[in-house]
This record gives C-alpha cells, structure tokens and sequence, in this order.
C-alpha cells in the first residue's frame, strides 16, 4: 500500500502545472524516471527556506516511525524538523528522494526544449554539458541519502540523544508537565505545506516537550494522569495540547503504540511500566531526532547546491535565450540562404540547360566542322598533287618564260623600231593628212564650192495609172534633155544627174566627200529643192516607213559617217565635240524642231559671223544645241 501511494504522489508531483495531471505526467517521462531533478529543477531565491519542499526519505526511516504521527524534536546543533508518514511516500526499493512541490511547468518546458535541443544536436553543445552536469550532481545528491549512511547517520544521533535525555532527566524534577507535551502534536506538522520557517519553530517546542519528558522519567514518582492535567496548564499549544494529551492517554488505556504494536495494558499503580514504556518512546523519538538532525544537514547542504543550482541555471537560461535568439538568427539565416541558394539553383539549372543546348550545338558545329576537315583533308592532298604539277608545269613555264624573255627583249626591240617607225608614220600621216586635206578642198574647189545635183524620182504607180510612162525627158550623163510641147529639145546640165534607178548609198557617195571637208573644218550645207512631191524628203531622210538603213537618206548616212571619221581621227590624236541642232524653215519662218520645252512661239534668227582670215560663220539665234557622241542619239 505505501508503495502504490508513492506512485500515485509521484505522478501528480511531475505534473507540469503541480495538479494531478497525468496528461502533463506522460509527456515528461523523463521527469516520472529521475524526479528528483524536477525538484531540484525548481530553483528558489537564495534564503528562502521557508518554501523549500519537503523531503521524503526512503526505506531509512523504521516502518512504525512512518505509520505512527509522533512528532519528534532534535537538539543537535538547534536544528529542527518534522518527518510525517503521511507524506512519507517513499519507494523501500528507491533511492531517490522526492518532493510534492508543485514543478513549475515553465522550468519543466524548458528543460524539455533542452533536451530537444540536446537530441536535435549533432555535436556535443554547452547547453547538454551543463545538463547532464546537473544530472550528475542529482545523482552525487541522490547517492549521499543512501540506505546505509542514513541508518548510520540516525543511529549515532539516537545515541548522543539518548544519553543527553537521560542526563537530563536525573536533574529535571518537571517532568510531569512534558509528558503531555510530548503528545500534542504541533499544528504546522499537521499541514505539510507549512513553510519551513513555521516548521522549525514548532520543532523547537518538541524541543522543549522533550526535555520535560526526560525530567518526568527522572522524577519516576508522578502520577500519569495528574500529570497529564497539569501540563495542559504549562503547555503553549493551548488547546489541542489537552486534546493530544486525551488521545495519548486513551491511546496507553486501549493498550496500542503510536507504532502500531501490542502494548502491554499498564495498571496505574505500575509505574515502572509506565516508565518503560516511556523511555522506549524516548528511544524511538531520540531516533527521530538524529534522523532530523540528518536531515537538517542533508537540506542545508541541499539549499546550498539548489543556490548554486540556481544561479547556474539562471546563467544557463540566460544562456540558453542567446543561443535561442542565436538559433533564431541562424534558422532565418538558413532561409535566407537557402532561398538564395534555390535562386541560384533554379538560376544554374537555366544556365545548365543553355549550357547544355549550347554543347549539342557545339558538338554538332564539330561534327560539321570535323566532315569538312575530312573533306579539306582530302581537297589538301588534291591539291598538293595539284600543286606538284603545277610546280612542275611552273619549272617549265619558268624554262619557256627564260626563253620568252630573251624573245620579249627581242620585241621590245623590235618595238622601239616599231615606235619609232609608227612615229615617223605619224608624222608622215599628219604630212599626208594635211595633203589630203589641202588636195580634197582643191578638188572640191574644182568641183566647184556650190554643186548641184539633179535626182530623178521614179513615177509612182498611181502616175503610171494615170500619166503612163513619160517619154519627153531623156537623162544623159550629168544631163537632161526636155522636149518641149513644141517638140524642142531643152538641155539642162548639172554637177551629176541621178537617174530613177540610183540606189541612196550611191547619192550619198558624192555627198560623203562634203562630209569629209566638213570635218576638215569646212562649212557645208546640203538642202534639198523642188516641187511638192519631188522626192526631197526621200533623198534627204529616208521614206516614212522604216524599210530599212538601204534606204536611209543623205542626213543619217551624213551623221553615220561623221561618227565613224570622228573615231577614225582619234587614233590619231584628233578629238571631236559634236553638237546637233535641227531647225525647218517654213515659210520663211524657222521651228527648232529638238526644242526641249516645244515652244513653237520661240523667235530663231540666222546671224552671220565674220572671223578674221575665215569668212563667214553662220548661226541661228536661240537655237538649242543638244551634244551628242554616239550615232543612235541622233537617228531616233
Ligand atoms: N527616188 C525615189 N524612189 C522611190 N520613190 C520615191 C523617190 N523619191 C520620191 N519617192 C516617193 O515619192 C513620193 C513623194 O516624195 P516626197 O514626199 O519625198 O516628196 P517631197 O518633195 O518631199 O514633197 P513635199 O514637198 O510635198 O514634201 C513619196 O511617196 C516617195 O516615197
């Protein structure tokens, strides 16, 4: 039964908010395991005895100790404690000492975070050092309230107890007051949740109470119950020190211990009984009092450390809310950079990937690239087989070139005397050129400057239709012979006559050497006379239709040629600026028929200039002028 009680307290004392929570009591299986570190865990303010929790010891405190409510008081070194069995939930098995102090839920959350953080972390932190520092002073604590050292610890003090109760209780002749002393129970060591200021207090009365039951043994003649009565009087618990006293005195007439054990039913008169039965209760509270002064020590040394305990775990929290803070810092930062570092990812994988399309290009490219070294290859060792031939063929050209240049030096010779011949024919063609001139102008000078030629037209079929053949014209030679309606023949000559038959090209022969003189710088003038349908615009331009250049007239025959002596003369350094201009005289009025604008109103004039030593030039006013260096600009 004690122990099914022990763990029932235990549980509802790891509770994180000190009730009977046996949800919060499962999620600290560690605390259910070590309870001793949640108590210690509770760090209180230095001094603060009053509120240090009470102590339960294990199997060192004797089983009717536990069982009755004796409250025992203990000089040694005027300490004192109270030890209830009513709270005594002490495991016989157990080692550990527990506490039913509420854990502050806090303290208990944290130091799961540090085992959290202890499990979460990889490497050996400070914050696990100090941890199981602190699992190891538990256990240093744990193992110095062991089995035996407590039984030690409460034997000696009984004996130093013992021999100091009975050296006073020779010397003490009040004793019969103390006796009910002893029995009243102190009203703290009722409530365990007495601070332990109050609870020292009231064990310095069982102090007191103590020393009177000495005396009263000493003294061996007092009488039980008046006694009893007396010390109601003296005692500073007031009232219910009466009501222990009855208790105690029905207890000893009913014949049952405090311990639970068979008494021996004392008759009033046997006082030496009475006596024995005190002094073994004197035993048994002197036990209690070595036992409490034990444990005095063992709270004080206990309070020491929980200062220590306190002051390390405030640096630690301290401690632990920078490397929360710092943990913190450093989670953010890993987001940070591990959301920089998915950019960059995501970044390197675009890059990758055109990195990648790239490559398969580049590798095609080399393909490419290696089929048209192969095809290079190939066209290189054609070539240098080309190239051997033609370095063969090169050797012989060079050979043939050797003998072409002694031929070359040769003709280069020859060409100086060609050069020099060509100039001298130069010369010589000049000379004649001048000769030719001079002798053409004598001839036609000869021939006289105004000619006259005399062109007849063969009859048109309609005049044949109508007139039939004419028969009274007679062309012989350079003229003609007319019979007159009076049968008279009328000789006309001429500078030639060109019967219907004569050809244009053979008009235009005589005509040409006029053409000649022209470009050796001499005017002339051709025009056509004769009555309306004569054939003047035949002989001069061609017919109407386009029949073909057989039958081109005097004036493109005239331009042709100009042309062709105009090429002919700048072989040999002659140059030749030819301008046209085309004007009809109507009616004696002129019409620029090459006007650009066609402005038919345009007044043209004929002036005639004298230059010195040349005559007469003559020239039409306003007339445009249109420069021309090739033939077809001029036959449109
Ligand atoms: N030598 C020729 N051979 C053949 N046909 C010719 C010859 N001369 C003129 N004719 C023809 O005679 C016709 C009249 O000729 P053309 O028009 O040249 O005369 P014309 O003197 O210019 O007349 P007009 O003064 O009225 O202009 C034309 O049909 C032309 O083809």
């Amino acid at each position: 039964m004690e122990q099914s009680h022990l763990s029932t307290m235990s549980q509802h004392d790891l509770s994180p908010n000190g009730h009977s929570d046996k949800e919060g009591a499962s999620r600290l299986p560690s605390a259910k395991v070590n309870p001793i570190v949640s108590g210690l865990s509770k760090i209180r303010p230095p001094g603060s005895i009053s509120r240090l929790p009470k102590l339960r010891l294990n199997s060192a405190v004797d089983s009717s100790l536990l069982q009755s409510p004796i409250h025992v008081g203990a000089s040694k070194k005027n300490a004192v404690c109270k030890v209830e069995n009513m709270h005594g939930a002490v495991s016989p098995n157990s080692d550990k000492v527990f506490t039913d102090e509420p854990v502050n839920s806090m303290k208990l959350s944290q130091r799961v975070k540090f085992s959290n953080l202890k499990r979460k972390s990889s490497g050996e932190s400070p914050l696990s050092k100090k941890m199981k520092t602190e699992d190891s002073r538990v256990a240093a604590v744990k193992a110095s309230i062991s089995k035996k050292a407590a039984r030690r610890s409460i034997h000696k003090a009984l004996e130093i107890t013992r021999k100091k109760a009975m050296k006073e209780a020779v010397g003490n002749p009040t004793a019969k007051k103390g006796i009910s002393a002893v029995k009243q129970p102190p009203r703290a060591l009722k409530n365990p949740a007495l601070p332990m200021k109050k609870v020292v207090n009231k064990a310095t009365n069982v102090k007191s109470q103590r020393t009177t039951v000495t005396a009263t043994l000493r003294n061996k003649s007092a009488n039980a119950n008046s006694n009893l009565t007396t010390s109601s009087k003296t005692n500073a618990s007031g009232k219910k020190t009466s009501s222990l006293q009855k208790k105690s005195s029905e207890s000893s007439i009913s014949g049952r211990g405090s311990g639970g054990e068979k008494k021996t039913l004392r008759k009033p008169w046997d006082l030496r009984g009475q006596v024995e039965d005190l002094k073994g209760e004197l035993t048994k509270a002197n036990e209690k009092g070595a036992l409490i002064d034990d444990i005095l020590t063992r709270i004080n040394a206990l309070e020491t450390e929980n200062k220590n305990i306190y002051v390390e775990k405030k640096a630690l929290t301290t401690n632990v809310s920078k490397g929360q803070q710092e943990l913190t810092d450093l989670r953010q930062l890993i987001d940070e950079n591990e959301r920089e570092f998915q950019g960059k990812l995501h970044r390197l994988n675009l890059e990758n990937e055109d990195c990648k399309h790239q490559i398969q290009v580049l590798q095609r490219s080399r393909d490419d690239i290696d089929l048209e070294c192969r095809k290079l290859r190939r066209e290189k060792l054609d070539a240098g087989d080309h190239i051997a031939d033609l370095n063969r063929t090169c050797k012989l050209k060079t050979d043939e070139n050797f003998e072409l240049s002694g031929e070359l030096k040769n003709l280069k010779h020859k060409l100086q005397e060609v050069l020099a011949n060509n100039q001298r024919l130069h010369q010589e063609n000049r000379e004649f050129e001048i000769d030719r001139r001079r002798l053409l102008n004598d001839v036609q000078e000869l021939k006289g400057n105004i000619r006259v030629f005399c062109r007849v037209r063969p009859m048109l079929a309609s005049e044949i239709q109508e007139q039939g053949n004419i028969d009274h014209i007679e062309l012989t030679g350079k003229s003609i012979n007319v019979i007159n309606e009076s049968n008279k023949t009328l000789k006309y000559s001429f500078d030639n006559v060109f019967n219907p038959e004569v050809s244009q090209e053979a008009v235009f022969e005589d005509i040409a050497q006029l053409v000649q003189s022209a470009l050796d710088g001499y005017n002339v003038c051709i025009f056509a006379y004769g009555q309306t349908g004569a054939g003047k615009t035949y002989t001069m331009e061609g017919p109407d239709d386009n029949t073909g250049s057989e039958h081109e007239g005097i004036i493109p025959r005239a331009m042709r040629l100009i042309f062709e002596k105009g090429e002919e003369k700048r072989k040999f350094d002659w140059n030749y600026d030819l301008v046209v201009q085309h004007v009809e005289i109507y009616r004696e009025i002129l019409q620029d028929l090459l006007d650009p604008r066609g402005d038919l109103n345009k007044k043209l004039e004929i002036k005639t200039v004298t230059k010195s030593g040349k005559g007469q030039s003559v020239w039409v006013k306003n007339l445009s002028e249109h420069p021309v260096s090739q033939f077809r600009q001029v036959n449109k």
